[in-house]
């Protein structure tokens, strides 16, 4: 007889991406290569592939209900992330499910435009994402622009993305991390994390690549996948914080525009097969 294992489960709410490096199929890999059971409620389906976003086409707000219904009458997530949320709409009624449903260990990755400059949030859904996602957060994980639109804060210094951690936390995140992938392009990389006590920083070398895509979706799974194992907030940062380090520094080549991170090399790395 077949031996059934116990698994941590993540839920990925998010956009579809087609060329396989950003969105849901990000998330889901990232959770395969963390050994964590991965489920997923559609938003949005991209026509995207590494030069950029050709489509959006959303998921009915029916669809996305009957989804997250699905989910939640047989498999409860140990930890959620939310990337793409396409509306103002679609934040408000995900909003409403996840706190129906009591799902806790939620990461919001406030995602509004992708690398290559295409929308992937319309503008009405600020207020929408201030009022009904932040308070939900375990951990919030905004670049510096997601930031600068939450708060209103121009990013231009340091003390400047301190002020913006603490308004977001104030605004209701547990814990914060502004990231630093858009702030300068010095020899180091930055994320920045509160907590509501502690201000720290975790600094990285900065990798010189083009292929960038998807590395805040694969971040904040990453941060998912941890949550589910029942880490607590800081680890699960400073590890996923590695998994996304190796995986820009060992990128792959595929797409002639900007590629996608490397899913797999942390899990090779532990094997030694780098
Ligand atoms: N060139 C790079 N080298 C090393 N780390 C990077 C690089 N670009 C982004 N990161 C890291 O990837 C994660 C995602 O950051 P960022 O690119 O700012 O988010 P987004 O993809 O949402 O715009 C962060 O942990 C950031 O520090
Ligand atoms: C479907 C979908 N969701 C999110 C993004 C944004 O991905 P992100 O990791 O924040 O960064 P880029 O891929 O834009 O580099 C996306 N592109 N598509």
């Amino acid at each position: 007889m077949g031996q059934l294992i116990k698994v941590s489960k993540a839920l990925t709410i998010a956009g579809s991406d087609s060329g396989g490096g950003a969105g849901i199929q990000a998330d889901l890999k990232t959770f395969q290569e963390l050994g964590v059971y991965g489920m997923s409620v559609l938003t949005a389906v991209t026509a995207q592939n590494t030069t950029g976003v050709q489509g959006v086409f959303p998921v009915s707000i029916e669809g996305l209900e009957a989804q997250l219904a699905s989910i939640a009458s047989d498999l409860t997530p140990d930890a959620i992330k939310t990337g793409m949320l396409f509306s103002g709409e679609y934040i408000e009624r995900t909003a409403y499910m996840i706190r129906k449903f009591a799902w806790e260990n939620v990461v919001v990755d406030p995602v509004m435009v992708a690398k290559g400059g295409a929308t992937l949030l319309g503008e009405e859904a600020l207020h929408a994402m201030k009022t009904c996602m932040l308070q939900l957060a375990k951990i919030v994980t905004p670049n510096i622009p997601e930031a600068e639109a939450l708060t209103g804060i121009e990013i231009n210094s340091p003390e400047a993305r301190e002020e913006a951690a603490r308004v977001l936390f104030d605004a209701g995140a547990d814990h914060v991390v502004v990231k630093g992938g858009h702030f300068g392009n010095g020899d180091f990389v930055t994320d920045l994390v509160f907590n509501g006590i502690e201000m720290f920083e975790l600094i990285e070398k900065r990798i010189q690549t083009k292929n960038t895509h998807g590395t805040g979706c694969t971040f904040s799974a990453a941060l998912a996948a941890e949550l589910a194992y029942g880490r607590k907030p800081e680890s699960a940062i400073v590890n996923a914080k590695k998994y996304i380090q190796t995986a820009i520094e060992h990128g792959i080549d595929v797409g002639s525009g900007h590629g996608p991170v490397n899913h797999f090399a942390y899990r090779r790395i532990a094997h030694e097969q780098y």
